[in-house]
């Protein structure tokens, strides 16, 4: 095991451990064995953000004489420095789109099987794995502090700029310094945990919001021509009322362009669309300064002086997690919502029944925690919206010990990415699987479902920090459009494209017609 010298490891579990909600889950006693990894960081730490994974190597556990790692299929050959990745080189060079990661994904599964190994950037190994057995071990292997493999460019943005970040920030953070930055943020996931207490004010907001859409909408034809444009707007409203207890006023009518709401939603998304052009292109950013590369600069330094306006203001104490909070549940639980209300419009017969149901609980509108809890085909249509289009695609871990995997020894260090988006679509695990079908989620029907096959927040200690505040505004959102309007949607399907993460190509359209 090695350590790196900003960053030691320690095997010793802190205390507050204890406090942590998994432990009950019986979570504890196995990651608390497990030590954490590292990230070497010297002087020059632009040569050094190699993630050192303490690593336990010995027979996989598994399965009893697995296939050597080197016998994995997959695409060939493994040119230098690329790898493999010269199935996305652009014009027309490779056979796939970068974009269409979860397309390509679904044809390489039907060419090499449940498991294929791919090299990319230096030819470092990625296995990808789609099936829900193995999606089990992985995350049953996790370890204390779970891993996934940094995002390079942005480690080495933040320690580059020292004077306004302490900390890489928690989703990029790994082992002991994750492990600190997540203890310090358990007030706040507390504060998400009695989320129903704060449903009165999000119910306002939803309101709001109610009024802001009549109020975007074609006044004749009420169409809504860009609802991802609203939707950044309410989540950015919602996540501000959760951080600092006061609204922002990103639901007025009249949000002009220099308005902090609106530099913020600006900044999010030049944000994720920096993260997919660094996280996918060739690691140039660290030889010279990139278009990509001064677009991340660009969006966090938007966020970061917003930031430190407001902080300086509420004398918060964990600032730090608010950048995080804001840059990764904004575009992910706003383009969440967009699909799930997409589903919904091309639907008719399930948007009939979710209004009988809201209808029947809530009569008069108004959502609270305990109507919400008698809404179980609410909660069955945000499933399945998560089913056929994930915010996420999957989910990817680095692994302290040998796993078998599939038949296959897979060595402690390797990055492994579980497939669950094309895994949910094969009709061995979904029969239909095109077809939006709440009704799968729930009685004798949902017992048939593996409960690993779909993670849309991830599993276990690392998983979304934001999980609860994001099904809130799912279901309260979805309950209070539907209840007030009728969806409709025309003109041809909406395509996904990967930006990071899974998103609409374009901006969605909908026809709000007034119950
Ligand atoms: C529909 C909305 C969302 C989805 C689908 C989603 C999904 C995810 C997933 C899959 C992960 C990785 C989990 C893992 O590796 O096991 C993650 C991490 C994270 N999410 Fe979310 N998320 C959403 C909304 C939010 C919101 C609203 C916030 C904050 C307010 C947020 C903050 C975070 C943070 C800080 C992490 C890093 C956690 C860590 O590494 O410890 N997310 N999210």
């Amino acid at each position: 095991m090695s350590s790196g010298t900003g960053l030691a490891v320690s095997r010793s579990c802190p205390s507050l451990l204890k406090l942590l909600p998994w432990r009950r889950a019986g979570l504890y006693r196995l990651a608390s064995e497990t030590p954490c990894a590292s990230v070497h960081v010297n002087e020059k730490h632009e040569e050094n953000l190699e993630i050192q994974v303490p690593k336990h190597t010995h027979m996989a556990h598994g399965c009893r004489s697995p296939l050597p790692f080197s016998s994995i299929p997959g695409p060939w050959p493994s040119l230098p420095l690329v790898g493999t990745g010269w199935q996305y080189f652009p014009w027309g060079l490779g056979q796939y789109d970068i974009f269409k990661l979860h397309e390509a994904n679904y044809d390489k599964y039907k060419r090499y099987g449940q498991i294929f190994k791919e090299e990319f950037q230096w030819r470092h190994p990625v296995v990808q794995v789609f099936n829900p057995t193995d999606f089990e071990t992985i995350f049953r292997r996790q370890g204390r502090c779970p891993l996934r493999p940094v995002n390079q460019f942005l480690t080495y943005y933040r320690l580059s700029n020292p004077e306004k970040y302490t900390s890489v920030g928690l989703a990029n953070a790994v082992g002991e310094e994750w492990y600190r930055l997540r203890i310090a943020l358990a007030p706040v996931l507390l504060k998400m945990k009695t989320l129903h207490h704060s449903l009165p004010i999000l119910n306002d907001i939803s309101n709001d919001m109610i009024s802001l859409l009549k109020n975007l909408r074609d006044d004749k034809s009420h169409k809504l021509e860009n609802l991802q444009e609203a939707l950044y707007r309410l989540v950015l409203e919602f996540t501000w009322m959760l951080c600092l207890e006061r609204r922002l006023g990103c639901l007025n009518r009249g949000l002009v362009e220099s308005s902090d709401g609106a530099v913020m939603i600006s900044a999010v998304q030049k944000l994720f669309e920096a993260y997919h052009e660094l996280y996918f292109g060739l690691p140039l950013w660290k030889y010279f300064s990139t278009a990509s590369y001064r677009k991340l600069d660009e969006a966090e330094s938007d966020i970061y002086d917003w930031r430190s306006f407001y902080c300086k203001f509420y004398y918060l104490n964990y600032q730090l997690t608010i950048i995080d909070f804001i840059a990764g549940g904004v575009f992910t639980t706003g383009n969440a919502i967009v699909l799930l209300l997409y589903h919904m419009a091309k639907n008719p017969d399930v948007q009939e029944r979710l209004y009988q149901e809201i209808c029947q609980v809530a009569p008069d509108g108004e959502i609270t925690s305990e109507r919400l809890a008698r809404m179980p085909y609410l909660k069955a249509c945000v499933k399945e919206s998560f089913r056929l289009s994930p915010t996420i695609p999957g989910i990817m871990r680095i692994l302290p010990e040998d796993v078998c995997l599939s038949g296959y020894q897979i060595p402690a260090g390797t990055p492994i990415f579980t497939q669950f988006m094309v895994t949910c679509q094969l009709p061995q695990y979904f029969p239909n699987p095109h077809k939006f079908y709440p009704e799968r989620w729930m009685g004798a029907l949902r017992k048939q479902i593996h409960p690993f096959i779909m993670l849309p927040f991830g599993y276990g200690f690392r998983m979304c920090a934001g999980r609860r505040l994001a099904e809130m505004e799912m279901y309260t959102t979805l309950a209070k459009i539907v209840y007030n309007f009728r969806l409709e949607h025309s003109g041809e399907d909406v395509d996904l494209i990967c930006a990071f993460v899974i998103v609409p190509s374009k901006p969605v359209a909908l026809i709000l017609r007034d119950r």
